[in-house]
């Protein structure tokens, strides 16, 4: 995706945005953007004393005033370019996206027979088989089955993803299509709410509305036009009195040499950009909001399994404990696990298989328990009346516990053995008896440490949250470096978690994939879904990273404060440079009137006239020559928040104070030829 959007950034796109920049002119869809409307208004004013000369008692100035008209004209264009090229690249993306939906049809079961209908028909709670070769119909969950899924469409990811019943990775896209296999898939959105049709809209930019923080940045803007609009209406009276008459273009000129006209211009094509740059990085973000907010995040929570893991947890010993032996312990694990279809459980199976062992299915009839992470264990309850558990140590203790059980002497040695090499032990029992342990592995992702030292030197506290015991988890965050980590925590307690942080006022993101994690991604103020996840996590998150790769949170905080140090930096920069033209147009206007004026004069001008234009052609240039850095983002280093900021105002205030004066004066000396 990323490959094919980048192309087409430089040809299309442009002549695209440039047929908008004039479609952008209708003073309806200016008046969104308040200091660029007043420019507007200005240069439609310069515009009918260019044609009505002699109305306005113009006719002696009609060369320069269709000047200045020009160069408000182009000022306008440049800003309106500037956000129609921010808007480009999704509305190209969107289109590609829109080719493939197109309608399929769709191999419906209705009771008990197939029928084929179209995809447009398929509504909530129906039920498909999609065959190798077939295009997914609808979003959904693979009830049944094990397919791999190329999911490029959507992802731009040509290897296959496997989907498959149960677990966290059951959950289909529309539009992607069987490459193996068949699979049952229930239907999960009606028509036009699936995830497609949300991401078009969001790429689209259709979606899109103002940031809180873009609503009170414009204020400000609308505020300092005012004002600036106030002080030179009240300017000329005070021209006439030393006797200087000020006709209404060069007042024009200077009022929107001082109105923040670069920001006014750049604001909305620097959100959009941030947006798209989160897209590019294959990440969807529901809203700009959630994009600001992830530059803000002062705590990540992160889950152990899949995030700093491998997450494929594989069942690697078997370890009996009190008098139990080998051979029963597996087999019980193995009864344990005929059912469950999560990786741990058919792990044990394999083992098992591995080692030559054998359970014959009639052995295990009974009614399934499935895993739940609130019980933390799974099982089945036997037709002959046992009852067969594994799961974390100290849920299936106390499930033994509570059926009058004793606990064997060398459990918690033997677990806490498994447990501080970084292992999840799970505990066999078979009613009031444990058996022994399942010793599951799992490796720390390369690269951790480095990750989370980057994310310390942002000044982001990293909270490992696992449902494992806490001596893994203790060896886990030790080994990966996070910050802190909350062991045995149930779904609620990840929810306790984010609400407390909160409470402290910090902004807290989390990352998830499974239905349980659902509402602490809704309360987390950034929640980043997996693709591969649930469709329940999918819609509760504020972001879903098409990759599935959790860490991505790292690339999109600092997209997030890339976004706001840009804002930031061209606001402070667009303000200095208006001071600056302030300094570079009032002496040469009142020079001739007020000798005094002239030590303001440190540019030396070639007059009046050749002062006001080139001011203005400055302010205008200035627009399109920062659309690179608007859409592109200011450089982002992990350091501290402070010593970014002085760092920054450095650059882009003094920088801001000083560009105007250098590129001022160079204009003139070519104005200057001309006037
Ligand atoms: N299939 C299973 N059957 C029985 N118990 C399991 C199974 N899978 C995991 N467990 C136990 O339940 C605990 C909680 O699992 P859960 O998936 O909620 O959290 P986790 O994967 O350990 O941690 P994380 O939140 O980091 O993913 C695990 O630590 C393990 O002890
Ligand atoms: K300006
Ligand atoms: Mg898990």
């Amino acid at each position: 995706m990323s490959g094919q959007r980048k192309s087409m950034l430089s040809g299309g796109i442009a002549k695209q945005a440039l047929k908008d920049s004039f479609m952008k002119l209708n003073p309806a869809v200016m008046m969104k953007n308040p200091v660029m409307f007043v420019v507007e208004v200005g240069t439609f004013v310069v515009l009918l004393m260019v044609l009505f000369p002699s109305y306005f008692h113009t006719e002696g100035r009609i060369g320069f005033n269709l000047t200045v008209f020009l160069i408000l004209l182009f000022t306008v264009l440049f800003a309106n370019f500037a956000e129609a090229l921010a808007e480009g690249r999704g509305k190209a993306q969107a289109d590609t996206l829109k080719k493939s939906k197109k309608d399929t049809t769709a191999n419906k079961m209705v009771g008990g027979e197939i029928k084929v209908v179209s995809s447009a028909e398929l509504r909530k709670g129906d039920v498909v088989i999609v065959s190798q070769g077939e295009m997914i119909p609808g979003d959904g969950e693979v009830i049944e089955g094990l397919a791999s899924v190329d999911e490029s469409a959507i992802t731009g990811e040509s290897a296959p993803v496997i989907k498959e019943a149960g677990g966290d990775f059951s959950s289909v896209t529309g539009g992607t299509r069987v490459v193996s296999d068949e699979i049952k898939v229930m239907i999960k959105s009606d028509p036009g709410e699936s995830f497609l049709d949300r991401m078009i809209s969001l790429v689209e930019g259709a979606a899109r509305q103002k940031t809180p923080n873009e609503i009170a940045l414009n204020t400000l803007l609308t505020t300092l036009t005012l004002i600036f609009l106030i002080v030179v209406v009240t300017l000329a009276p005070i021209a006439k009195y030393f006797g200087i008459s000020l006709d209404i273009p060069v007042l024009i000129s200077l009022l929107v040499c001082l109105i923040p006209t670069t920001i006014g211009g750049l604001l909305s094509a620097i959100g959009i950009a941030g947006m798209d740059r989160v897209t590019q990085f294959n990440v969807l973000a529901m809203s700009g909001k959630a994009v600001e907010a992830s530059g803000d995040i002062n705590t990540i929570i992160l889950d152990k399994t899949g995030t700093i893991t491998f997450g494929n947890r594989m069942a690697s010993q078997f370890i009996p404990v009190g008098d139990a032996d080998y051979e029963e312990t597996a087999y019980w694990a193995a009864v344990s696990s005929v059912k469950d279809e999560t990786p741990e459980g058919r792990s044990v199976l394999e083992l098992v298989k591995k080692q030559s062992m054998e359970v014959h299915p009639e052995a295990a009839a009974g009614e399934f328990i499935e895993f739940k992470a609130e019980t933390r264990m799974s099982g089945i309850d036997l037709t002959d009346g046992r009852h067969v558990r594994k799961g974390a140590v100290d849920a299936v203790k106390r499930w033994v516990q509570a059926q009058g059980g004793s606990i064997p002497a060398d459990l918690d040695m033997e677990s806490d053995k498994i447990a501080s090499e970084g292992g999840t032990p799970l505990a066999v029992a078979v009613d009031s008896r444990i058996y022994g342990l399942i010793h599951l592995k799992d490796t720390v992702k390369p690269g951790m440490k480095e990750r989370f030292d980057q994310l310390r030197q942002m000044g982001i506290k990293t909270i490992m949250c696992t449902g494992d015991n806490p001596l893994t988890a203790a060896t886990i965050a030790r080994e990966a470096g996070v910050d802190d980590f909350i062991a045995e925590s149930k779904p609620e307690d990840k929810i306790a978690v984010i609400r407390r942080e909160q409470a402290e006022g910090k902004l807290v993101a989390m990352t998830g994939d499974g239905t349980n994690d659902a509402p602490a991604l809704a309360q987390a103020d950034v929640g980043l879904a997996m693709n591969s996840g649930t469709a329940a996590a999918k819609e509760a998150a504020n972001m879903v990273d098409l990759d599935s790769d959790p860490t991505k949170i790292i690339e999109v905080v600092a997209i997030g404060k890339q976004l706001l140090m840009t804002r930031g930096a061209l606001t402070t920069f667009s303000i200095a440079n208006d001071v600056a033209k302030y300094f570079a147009i009032i002496p040469a206007m009142f020079m001739a009137a007020i000798p005094e004026m002239n030590v303001l004069n440190v540019m030396k001008l070639g007059s009046p006239l050749s002062a006001i234009l080139s001011a203005l052609i400055f302010n205008a240039v200035i627009i399109p020559l920062l659309i690179p850095l608007a859409m592109k983002g200011v450089a982002y280093k992990p350091i501290s928040s402070s010593r970014l900021l002085s760092r920054n105002l450095l650059i882009f205030g003094l920088g801001g104070v000083i560009a105007p004066f250098i590129g001022i004066k160079l204009i003139d000396l070519v104005v200057h030829l001309w006037i």
